[in-house]
């Protein structure tokens, strides 16, 4: 039987096969912990500045702002925790993942407060998934490639979110709250706004946009009466 696409995990380096409920997940994880792909032991690492869920460095460019790391730390446990990525689930082709996310729509304030919170952050690539050097055994910034602060290499929101791993995330105008686009922040005493974001795609299509959609539904009588 297919699971549903609508509670799953992807196939990747560390989440769990199916979704189901961690007592214990660390820190800013906690809010999966009704339904989570990550084990508590991900959860914890997803918090330190150098774990070995991919021996990333937030640090590469000089010590990385706390407000700053907060985003990095929700971005991890979005990733690795979420059941509700399923509609974005794609094929990736690399050593380290079957499975990866594709265009994952954010809420427009989550994208922005991220890049506003990192303006004093600096890093010397705009895509942290590839072209490291790894010869230390952690990520250092390659030849060529000048530390540089978020605001030069992610000119504006949209290139931050959508560029650090490579189109994970697609920025959106959608608002947190309206059921249209996937929080990383939420506050858990009202239930996981993504299982319905996830639902929603699910039935339209994940490139769905609510606008052409009603154009078409409005137009649909005169199209009809055409015929
Ligand atoms: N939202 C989100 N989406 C993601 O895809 C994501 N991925 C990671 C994983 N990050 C990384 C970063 C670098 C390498 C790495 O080993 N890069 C090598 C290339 C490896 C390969 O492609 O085979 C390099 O060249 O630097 C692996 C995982 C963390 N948070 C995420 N967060």
């Amino acid at each position: 039987a297919k699971e549903s696409v609508l509670n799953m995990c992807m196939d990747a380096k560390h989440h769990k096969t199916k979704p189901g409920p961690e007592g214990a997940l660390h820190g800013q994880c906690v809010l999966w912990k009704d339904n989570a792909c990550c084990t508590a032991n991900t959860s914890t690492e997803a918090h330190q500045d150098q774990s070995y869920l991919y021996n990333f460095n937030w640090n590469h460019c000089g010590v990385m702002p706390e407000k700053c790391k907060q985003h990095f730390i929700q971005d991890t446990c979005l990733y690795e925790c979420s059941p509700n990525l399923g509609p974005w689930i794609d094929q990736a082709d690399t050593s380290w993942r079957r499975e990866r996310i594709l265009n994952v729509p954010l809420c427009k304030e989550d994208c922005e407060l991220w890049w506003e919170d990192c303006q004093d952050a600096v890093t010397c690539k705009e895509n942290w998934h590839k072209g490291w050097n790894w010869t230390s055994g952690t990520n250092r910034c390659p030849r060529g490639f000048m530390c540089q602060p978020f605001k030069y290499i992610f000119p504006r929101p949209a290139d931050l979110c959508e560029k650090i791993w490579s189109n994970s995330y697609k920025y959106t105008t959608e608002h947190r709250g309206g059921g249209r686009c996937i929080q990383m922040w939420f506050d858990p005493a009202n239930g996981n706004p993504n299982v319905a974001v996830a639902k929603y795609y699910a039935q339209n299509g994940r490139d769905a946009s609510p606008a052409p959609r009603a154009v078409l539904l409005l137009l649909l009588p005169a199209l009809l009466a055409l015929l």
